[in-house]
């Protein structure tokens, strides 16, 4: 059988990479998808911008939509403060055997919990589940067409408080124009546009922060 992109990326990372060194892990999946094969990782562009995001919010609890190999957890964990948590969503079961074995190689298992299914069935289970109260930061990275529904349903179950920071990738390519008109017109958000480039390449980007004002 041949192996996925994503079991390529993983095994690169397990051969290559320092177990338990999250910023190994980073590096190794940045090396691999800008020398080998592109993948879909946030990247380090970008990755610094959403490293300075997340060490301003510094969150007690943190949600990723869309977890694809885990580079981005892993990201965002190595910066949470002691008993911080990320839940990380990813709807592709693929993906997230591969993201499960990139967070424990990193060593950050204890601080992210991986939920596999799609977002606008776990979103509801937050609260009650996974003893959500509400969400400090909410990185945006799935299926673009996602990212307005989902951060209407993050509103409508009250998941959000006032200063909750949502901050989204790809606004520019692949693009979420309904996402960026969405949060720009109302009047429950603050946004600010960080522009960049696609991750590995000299393609135009941009992530969109969008702070929750109550
Ligand atoms: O779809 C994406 N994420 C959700 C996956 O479940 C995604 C896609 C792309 C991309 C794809 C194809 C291309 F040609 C250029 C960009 C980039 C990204 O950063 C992304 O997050
Ligand atoms: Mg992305």
């Amino acid at each position: 059988m041949n192996q996925s992109k994503e079991q390529r990326i993983l095994n690169f990372v397990l051969q290559n990479a320092v177990r338990g060194d999250p910023c190994s892990v980073v590096d190794t999946i940045d090396k691999y998808c800008s020398q080998k094969e592109w993948a879909m990782n946030v990247g380090d562009e970008k990755g610094k911008v959403l490293d300075k995001t997340v060490e301003e919010a510094n969150p007690s609890v943190a949600l990723e939509l869309g977890t694809y190999c885990g580079y981005s957890a892993v990201r965002i964990s190595r910066l949470l403060k002691a008993g911080a948590r990320l839940l990380t969503v990813e709807f592709n079961p693929e993906f997230a055997a591969i993201a499960k074995q990139m967070i424990e190689f990193a060593g950050v298992q204890d601080k992210v919990k991986l939920l596999e299914g799609p977002s606008e069935e776990i979103i509801p289970q937050l609260k009650k589940k996974y003893e959500v109260d509400t969400l400090d930061f909410v990185f945006l990275d799935h299926w673009k067409d996602r990212y307005t529904p989902d951060t209407k349903l993050l509103q409508e179950c009250n998941l959000l408080r006032k200063g909750s920071v949502l901050l989204a990738d790809n606004v520019i390519f692949p693009g979420a124009p309904d996402f960026l008109n969405y949060v720009r017109k109302s009047p429950h958000f603050q946004c600010t546009n960080y522009p960049s480039h696609l991750e590995y390449m000299q393609v135009e980007d941009a992530m969109e922060k969008a702070v929750f004002l109550g």
